[in-house]
């Protein structure tokens, strides 16, 4: 195998920040380790960022080539032997023997242990989906999300924004299946560029940004948003009435809340109004909303990808506790629905128990709303994250 030179600093990094990941969210731990050096370049972020990730993400497919559990450092060394990169004079390979890695890797294994999936999860996935579909989505989303945007279409055009990118080098394409989306082929420090904080674009998963299109809405409607969070789908659905649809933006965090408020002041949205969830806003706009959209805690399944070490939480229990709130959402939420008004159930998940059935279960028990359509969005077939959404009318 050929040898390569590694630099100790970055190799020191990525162990730093996989040990600290064996107690926190990895979300958690990379920001604050690349922080603290500030005199690497992008190329030396991205490869610990992308190899931390990496080993997170793999993690039960390493423990595999290794014969077992296995400490950071070994972990780090199996994976980058795979990718080619093998030091011999660095302490992580000490111990390791590439070719018999580079063999356990070739043999064959179950889907769980190729796609470091945890046992439970994939057997309820298996169950739901079937063997066929669950194996092509579980290969579709193992490797690294794609970066998409979402043009805000009050400030730039989708074609503007794209030419604009690509002058300053950042390769991106439109993304023909969804107009307001951009998909970025290489990534680059978005956040930092000055269209993104005049507010001309978000960044936002394209099947997401399926979700407000799915509600439609129109300027001059009432609209909820029960669900807002950090108010990723809020702001497309302001931006999609041009601004003036007055939307409701509800949550149960209230630090959520603030972040929405910060995001609609760069985006430049006035009519979204926040609150936390409290039984009174169902007395006070009780059947007046011409629209809602329910994008509901779930299990994530779908988006599994952008959380890599989220799937160990992901067990039967927890997915039926999920499914309790959201049978709860839709029984509650649905008053503030008014008669002929539209109504969006969204979640991230791939999982009938959690999408069609939880409609189906509401529709048995409200025959006051009829469904018009439903969307099931697979990774597997458009490389964005997996989303379902349904569209219900009350009579
Ligand atoms: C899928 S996330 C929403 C993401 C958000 N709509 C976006 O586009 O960025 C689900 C949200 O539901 C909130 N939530 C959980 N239980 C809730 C409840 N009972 N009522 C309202 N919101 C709830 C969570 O705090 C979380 O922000």
């Amino acid at each position: 195998m050929k040898k390569i030179r590694l630099h100790k600093p970055l190799v020191r990094g990525i162990l730093e920040a996989l040990q600290s990941a064996e107690t926190k969210k990895v979300d958690h731990v990379l920001p604050a380790l690349l922080k603290a050096q500030p005199k690497w370049g992008s190329r030396d972020r991205n490869f610990v960022a992308e190899n931390t990730y990496e080993v997170v993400r793999n993690k039960r497919f390493i423990q595999f080539l290794l014969g077992g559990d296995a400490t950071p450092s070994k972990m780090l060394g199996a994976w980058l032997i795979l990718k080619g990169l093998y030091d011999p004079e660095e302490e992580i390979f000490r111990y390791l023997d590439p070719e018999v890695i580079q063999d356990n890797a070739r043999s064959d294994m179950p889907l769980e242990i190729r796609f470091s999936l945890p046992d439970e999860l994939s057997q309820r996935a298996k169950r739901e989906l079937g063997d066929d579909r669950w194996a092509k989505e579980a290969e579709a989303m193992h490797g690294q999300a794609p970066v998409y945007l979402r043009v805000n279409e009050r400030w730039i055009t989708r074609d503007k924004l794209v030419s604009v990118l690509l002058s300053k080098d950042i390769a991106v394409e439109p993304v023909a299946s969804v107009p307001s989306a951009i998909k970025v082929l290489k990534r680059a420090g978005l956040n930092q560029l000055e269209e993104y904080k005049k507010g001309f674009f978000e960044i936002q998963d394209a099947g997401s940004q399926e979700i407000a299109h799915f509600l439609d809405p129109q300027a001059g409607e009432f609209i909820v948003d029960t669900c807002a969070g950090a108010g990723g789908k809020t702001l497309h659905l302001a931006d999609l009435s041009r601004n003036k649809a007055k939307i409701l933006a509800l949550d149960v965090e209230e630090g959520k809340l603030e972040e929405l408020e910060k995001r609609a002041a760069r985006n430049r949205v006035s009519q979204v109004e926040t609150s936390l969830w409290n039984n009174d806003i169902l007395d006070q706009y009780r059947g007046q909303a011409d629209a809602v959209l329910m994008d509901v805690p779930c299990s994530g399944l779908g988006v599994l990808r952008r959380n890599p070490d989220a799937k160990e939480l992901l067990t039967e229990a927890y997915i039926d506790s999920i499914r309790d709130v959201q049978a709860e959402i839709l029984q509650k939420y649905s008053a503030l629905v008014r008669k002929g008004g539209r109504l969006v159930y969204a979640t991230c998940s791939l999982l009938p128990s959690e999408n069609e059935g939880q409609v189906k279960r509401f529709l048995e028990n409200h025959g006051d709303f009829e469904l018009i359509k439903d969307k099931q969005i697979w990774p597997s077939e458009t490389d964005f994250d997996g989303f379902y959404m349904a569209l219900l009318r009350k009579k």
